[in-house]
């Protein structure tokens, strides 16, 4: 798929492919691409080149019966304001094509897993801004659409929020729904057991599960020692060690050989903690640039 605003190429030969039941985290620095691709399943945006498939049929093409085959939880909370979280939700609802009798069924249910019951009949503006994440992913669930995509849902949400959005999310996706999840928080895709999908400048540089993505990358052994004698390293660790302030970060493929090494050269941690490889270490090997680094990707793009 392909999708150019001017020179810049927001889309460049992007390509996915997410199954039934799938949990796909979407990941990738500022300005790679995810938005505009979510954008474009959305249909809020038309891409240049390429094609969209959602159970089979063309989605730019096809009857709107496709397109309303997702549900989108956008970045930007989405609902109206001033209307009250169970009218949005019978919105919503409606416009997935639940009769009466269902809709009412989906907003009790979701209400519960969600912990939205007591907000149900307050206006939107007036509730909290966790609250408002909930009820927007609960619109984007309300239809149970074959395929869920999450545009960061749990930013800026509090541990209570994230958990239930997490449960709900894992739910779908154990009902059968493919569920395309972006997020910059590795730990949240570790959760909903996320395959990744790592995207660069358009498109998509890396695929699969986590464990063999992250596979082959160094963690950070965390060592303090005795601080009333001095840690002498093996030459081959010290040479891998930084030292900040009183603890030592050893890089390391492989923690317990090293821990061992350690401590047959004779010099015991009186702490140990091992960082394992996360989202930074992952874009590092795949050689992206900085977080963030909106320019460059522009520039690099023009
Ligand atoms: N409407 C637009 N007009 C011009 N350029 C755009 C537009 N939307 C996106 N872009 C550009 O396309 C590129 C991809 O942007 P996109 O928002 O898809 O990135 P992203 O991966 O979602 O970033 P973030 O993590 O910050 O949300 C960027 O260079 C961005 O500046």
């Amino acid at each position: 798929m392909v999708k150019c605003y001017g020179r810049i190429r927001a889309l460049d030969g992007f390509d996915l492919e997410v199954g039934a039941g799938e949990v796909t985290g979407l990941i990738g620095h500022n300005g790679a691409g995810k938005t505009t691709f979510v954008e474009v399943v959305t249909q809020l945006v038309r891409p240049d080149a390429g094609e969209l498939r959602i159970c089979g049929s063309d989605a730019l093409r096809g009857p709107r019966s496709v397109r309303e085959m997702v549900g989108v939880c956008p970045q930007e909370i989405s609902l109206y304001r001033t209307a009250t979280v169970r009218d949005n939700l019978r919105l919503f609802g409606a416009l997935a094509g639940l009769r009466r009798a269902a809709r009412h069924e989906a907003i009790r249910r979701l209400a519960t897993e969600l912990m939205l019951e007591s907000v149900l009949d307050r206006p939107v503006g007036l509730i909290s801004g966790g609250q408002q994440r909930r009820a927007q992913a609960a619109s984007a669930m309300i239809g149970n659409p074959p395929l869920l995509l999450l545009d960061e849902p749990t930013a800026g949400a509090d541990p209570q929020t994230r958990a239930a959005l997490l449960r709900s999310v894992r739910a779908r996706a154990e009902a059968g729904a493919a569920v395309v999840y972006t997020t910059h928080y590795l730990p949240e895709l570790t959760d909903l057991a996320a395959t990744l999908a790592v995207v660069r400048r358009g498109r998509v540089v890396a695929r699969g599960e986590q464990s063999s993505l992250l596979h082959g990358l160094p963690s950070t052994v965390r060592l303090r020692f005795d601080t009333s004698r001095p840690a002498r390293l093996p030459p081959e660790l010290a040479r891998r060690a930084v030292r900040e302030n009183d603890e030592w970060h050893l890089t390391s493929l492989d923690p317990p050989a090293d821990l061992a090494a350690l401590v047959a050269a004779g010099c015991s941690p009186t702490f140990v903690d091992v960082d394992r490889p996360g989202l930074d270490h992952l874009f590092e090997a795949l050689g992206a640039p900085p977080a963030g680094n909106h320019q460059e990707e522009a520039r690099d793009a023009g």
